[in-house]
């Protein structure tokens, strides 16, 4: 049977999730799992300084405080209890939760909404949801910051000097629809830039700048000030070089031709983390140092991978770009969603263009020919049809393969292939050939769902570390003791603002004579000993794998049961590979993983939409 809701399990009594000292209702959602001790803890310390003894509302509370560490913004309690109205993986509950006491839907919120909890704005009911009230104010306050955009007058442009030079940067019919994208976009304040891989979402944008650089100058006013902005280091680095590299490219027939002009005047643009961006400063993870009454400078601010951006960021971003600034965000919204809570760029897509058509611009024509059974396979996922996508998995003219978790041989061909790739890595860091042994992790990932377990990161790097200890006649890795060694492949996870290193920063470790030096990729690299947060990236989970690609990559799904394993963490996995993947699952998970939804729940796209 498939859990309908989201459960640690309960076997071990020392398990630190467990909260001993609760009794009543939340003891029973706790004892179940579907409560942490932290969800306990707060709903017991919130109830008890208002003096609310109402069970049901306590329960409320902490599944309120749940829904935020799931990555929901409110909870719908609508979903739960009465044994069946779910709606879908991490908001319902379902009919397989039906043993639980749930309280009946009929008036719980309400019992909620008039309890003193809600009087002294601890949690707040609205749309039919409850929230926290941090999440409440922000997700009002982004919406309020974007309806206000699309209030406001639209940005002065010279028509005609655009749309001419909008036919050099985007010739012909083949740019025909990112030329629309790109006028649309110069002619508004606010426009959401949506597209899976390689449907042209950076070359648009470098047009979009030469476009809009050139209007400033032509205007006669001083240079555009442009920030272009990523959620991680790796992403703002490629969007850096995929930017450049359109601007750089060589002229040719029927391609985008950026003259002399275009580059002097965009010379200099440099990517960076959302974070960087706004100002970090120490200490806190909410408050940046540009906010409502520190406006950043920049005229355009452009957003790529806005799909890992949370309502958090978003609501800090919003309240710090210039009323009167462009404001580009840009994304593909079937990904999974940011980390934090949210799904703002899917909610901005339903909800914004709802309400304004215009202000989503979609680029659907995918540009990279070599990747086509990946393309196929990846448009049947987001289709939702599961015979559809084993057939896109059986067709696959070997860029795209499955492989059954019980297939011997296909396994064994996976763990050679492991080991030669991470054989490699190693002789070429081993060399102190750093280029070459960072170019070379990067031809090859391995994709988890899950942290732990037999089909997890943990248990994949132990094993790839043995192999590749076997094959090179050395102790490798953690599990004995030589957690560092030529050839370990890193992941940064924390950001670093001293260091100028960043969450999701990858690099190699390299032997440089009696040391061991981590290469990162961007170009830093530090003596091993100075890297405090880092793991071995021999395998890595698709949740840390966004915003990144990998020529090759393979795909472990974990079984049917996994609440983790959705048709977005597919979707996701496998848009990651440029030109081959392979998915090893059986045919069940593969249904699974389609016909699951890893919904959200937030308010955001109904907001939007009134
Ligand atoms: N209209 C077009 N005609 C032909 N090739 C194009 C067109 N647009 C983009 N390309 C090429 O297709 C490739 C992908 O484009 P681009 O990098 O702009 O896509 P993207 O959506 O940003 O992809 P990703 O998010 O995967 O990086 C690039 O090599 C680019 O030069």
């Amino acid at each position: 049977m498939i859990p309908a809701i989201e459960r640690w399990t309960v076997d071990d009594p020392h398990d630190a999730r467990r909260a001993l000292g609760a009794t009543g209702l939340l003891r029973t959602f706790n004892d179940a799992g579907v409560l942490t001790a932290a969800d306990v803890h707060v709903a017991r310390r919130t109830a008890g300084i208002v003096g609310e003894d109402d069970e049901t509302v306590q329960l409320a509370v902490a599944l309120a405080v749940r829904a935020v560490r799931q990555g929901s913004v409110c909870v719908d309690l609508g979903a739960f209890g009465d044994g069946g109205a779910s709606a879908g993986a991490g908001t319902g509950a379902g009919a397989g939760e039906a043993s639980l006491p749930w309280p009946a839907t009929e008036g719980w919120l309400d019992r909620v909404a008039a309890s003193p909890l809600a009087e002294r704005s601890v949690v707040r009911a609205d749309l039919g949801l409850l929230y926290l009230d941090r999440y409440w104010r922000e997700e009002r306050q982004v919406r309020d910051d974007l309806v206000a955009r699309l209030a406001a007058p639209a940005p002065a442009v010279d028509a005609a000097l655009l749309e001419a030079s909008a036919a050099r940067l985007f010739p012909g019919d083949a740019y025909a629809e990112q030329r629309v994208a790109a006028l649309s976009t110069a002619h508004r304040l606010t426009t959401v830039l949506t597209g899976g891989p390689g449907r042209g979402k950076t070359t648009t944008v470098a047009g979009l700048l030469a476009l809009l650089a050139e209007q400033a100058e032509h205007a006669g006013g001083r240079r555009l000030r442009i920030a272009l902005a990523a959620p991680t280091g790796k992403a703002a680095a490629r969007l850096q070089e995929a930017v450049a590299g359109a601007l750089a490219a060589v002229p040719e027939a029927g391609r985008p031709q950026f003259t002399a002009a275009d580059r002097r005047r965009l010379a200099g643009l440099q990517a960076g983390t959302l974070h960087r961006l706004l100002g970090w400063r120490p200490g806190s993870t909410t408050r940046f140092r540009h906010d409502r009454s520190n406006r950043l400078p920049h005229d355009v601010v452009v957003v790529d991978e806005t799909s890992m951006v949370s309502l958090t960021l978003m609501a800090r971003l919003l309240e710090a770009v210039r009323p009167d600034a462009r404001l580009v965000l840009v994304g593909d919204p079937d990904q999974l969603a940011s980390v934090e809570a949210g799904a703002v760029l899917a909610d901005l897509v339903t909800g914004l263009g709802e309400r304004d058509g215009d202000a989503v611009a979609a680029l659907v024509t995918d540009h990279r020919s070599e990747s086509a059974a990946i393309t196929r396979l990846a448009a049947a996922i987001q289709g939702g049809d599961p015979d559809a996508v084993l057939a896109a998995l059986a067709a696959g003219d070997g860029a795209v393969e499955l492989v059954h978790p019980d297939d011997a041989a296909g396994l064994d061909r996976l763990h050679d292939e492991l080991t030669r790739h991470a054989l490699g890595v190693r002789a070429l860091a081993l060399a102190g050939d750093a280029a070459g042994a960072l170019a070379a992790a990067e031809r090859h990932r391995l994709l988890c769902a899950h942290r732990e377990g037999p089909w997890g990161v943990a248990h994949w790097n132990r094993r790839v570390e043995r192999r590749l200890g076997e094959a090179s006649g050395a102790y490798l890795g953690a599990a004995v003791g030589a957690q560092w060694y030529p050839g370990r492949p890193v992941l940064i996870t924390a950001n670093d603002y001293g260091l100028g290193l960043f969450n999701g920063d990858t690099g190699v470790v390299v032997a440089e004579g009696e040391n061991l030096r981590a290469h990162i990729n961007g170009g830093a690299s530090f003596a091993v000993s100075r890297l405090g947060d880092v793991e071995t990236l021999h395998a890595m989970t698709v949740h840390k794998s966004q915003g990144s690609q990998a020529e090759a990559v393979t795909v472990l799904l974990p079984d049917e049961t996994s609440p983790l394993l959705t048709r977005e963490l597919f979707y996701t996995a496998v848009t990651r590979a440029r030109r081959r993947v392979r998915v090893v699952g059986s045919p069940e998970a593969v249904r699974a993983a389609v016909g699951r939804r890893a919904r959200r729940a937030t308010g955001l796209a109904e907001r939007l939409r009134s």
